[in-house]
């Protein structure tokens, strides 16, 4: 078990960097806690294997530390770094039965028979494999064969940390949702560091307590899944989190007010000195609702999607378009129709990032 620091970490696959977009992996400095569930969650290419595989030691940082528990680790093979992988696809002894697979990472440590015994039924009962324990894994479903390939990523109770890289690809879409509350369960219970690589939000919110989200080779965000949700500090963060994404409006800000169009969208805080022509206002569809004309900001309405649900409704908002929630029973008689919102829920981005503004 281990708390893991990555200290002014970087990446780059080129010999020799000479700009920003040749890192894989920007320049990043955290602490991740021992025993906490971290994921990280980000589009294809945007660097969370390269993160993942430098913990792992597959891949060595041109620059930069990583530490367990205070220990300069970046150099050491895999091997010596006492963690336990699972990959996408299962690996596991296909001529051992369940039990044996299991036990395989324990019997090589040299832990006796009867511990060993004793963690393989718990760690099967946890997965609801205890009725397999005696079968081949030969004949068993491939989401079976992955929950062996989990269970022996879980197996060892000493491993510094357990890291994940996309478990649940193979997994029956049916199964998945029951895997995902699974392993939450098994990190309370288990106290061990775990790290989830996932471009899937659904599965890093579900299991992560905090979720580092990665773009463009750089932490964005890390933060609980509330905080994602309620205070992006990014706009892709924002756009990324969330079905479907946070409204951005282009805008100009000025004290308390953010002029789109002919609109004026009232803030709950001031700002001062914003550059022009690169501040977004964002809002969430969740957090703004469609109403009677004259009540809020006036948009029009283009259409009203029901979603079983909820029905969202795609309006213009001082010539941009967004999506919005449109409560049950509202019947308007045309297109023109109103916005009401908080304006604690309203956000401003320069350059894509949260500006916090002042206290008015
Ligand atoms: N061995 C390598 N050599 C050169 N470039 C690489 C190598 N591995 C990854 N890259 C590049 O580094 C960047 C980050 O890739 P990485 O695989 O870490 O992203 P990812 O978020 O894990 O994506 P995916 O979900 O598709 O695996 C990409 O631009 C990729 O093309």
């Amino acid at each position: 078990m281990a708390e893991i620091t990555l200290k002014s970490l970087a990446h780059s696959y080129k010999a020799t960097p000479s700009q920003p977009s040749d890192y894989a992996l920007k320049k990043i400095d955290h602490v991740w806690k021992q025993g906490g569930a971290y994921a990280l969650l980000g589009p294809s290419g945007c660097g969370k294997t390269t993160l993942l595989n430098i913990i792992s030691g597959l891949v060595t940082p041109s620059e930069g530390a990583v530490l367990f528990d205070g220990r300069d680790v970046t150099r050491l093979p895999t091997e010596k770094r006492n963690i336990a992988q699972v990959f996408q696809f299962p690996v596991i002894y296909d001529t051992m039965t369940v039990a044996q697979n299991l036990a395989f990472p324990l019997k090589n440590r040299g832990m006796a028979r009867p511990d060993i015994d004793r963690r393989v039924s718990e760690i099967a009962a946890l997965l609801d494999l205890d009725k397999d324990l005696n079968k081949r894994a030969r004949g068993l479903t491939a989401d079976a064969k992955q929950k062996i390939s989990l269970g022996r990523g879980l197996v060892r109770p000493d491993v510094a940390a357990v890291l994940f890289d996309e478990p649940l690809t193979v997994i029956d879409p049916a199964l998945k949702w029951e895997l995902r509350s699974k392993l939450k369960a098994l990190h309370r219970q288990l106290d061990i560091t775990m790290i989830y690589v996932t471009h899937d939000q659904t599965e890093a919110l579900t299991f992560a307590d905090t979720v580092v989200v990665m773009h463009d080779g750089a932490v964005v965000q890390m933060g609980s899944p509330a905080e994602l949700f309620e205070k992006p500090a990014h706009t892709f963060v924002g756009y990324f989190i969330g079905s479907p994404g946070m409204n951005l409006i282009k805008a100009t800000v000025e004290g308390r007010s953010a002029r789109a169009g002919a609109v004026t969208i009232p803030l709950e805080r001031a700002y001062r000195g914003l550059p022009a022509g690169d501040v977004e206002v964002g809002i969430r569809p969740e957090h703004a609702l469609l109403a009677e004309p004259g009540q809020g900001l006036p948009v029009s309405v283009r259409r009203i999607d029901d979603l079983g649900a909820r029905r969202m409704a795609r309006v213009d908002l001082g010539g941009t378009p967004i999506i919005i929630t449109a409560p049950d029973g509202l019947e308007l008689a045309g297109s023109e129709a109103g916005m009401i919102f908080d304006a604690r829920n309203i956000h401003v981005y320069a350059g894509g990032v949260r500006v916090e503004g002042e206290a008015a």
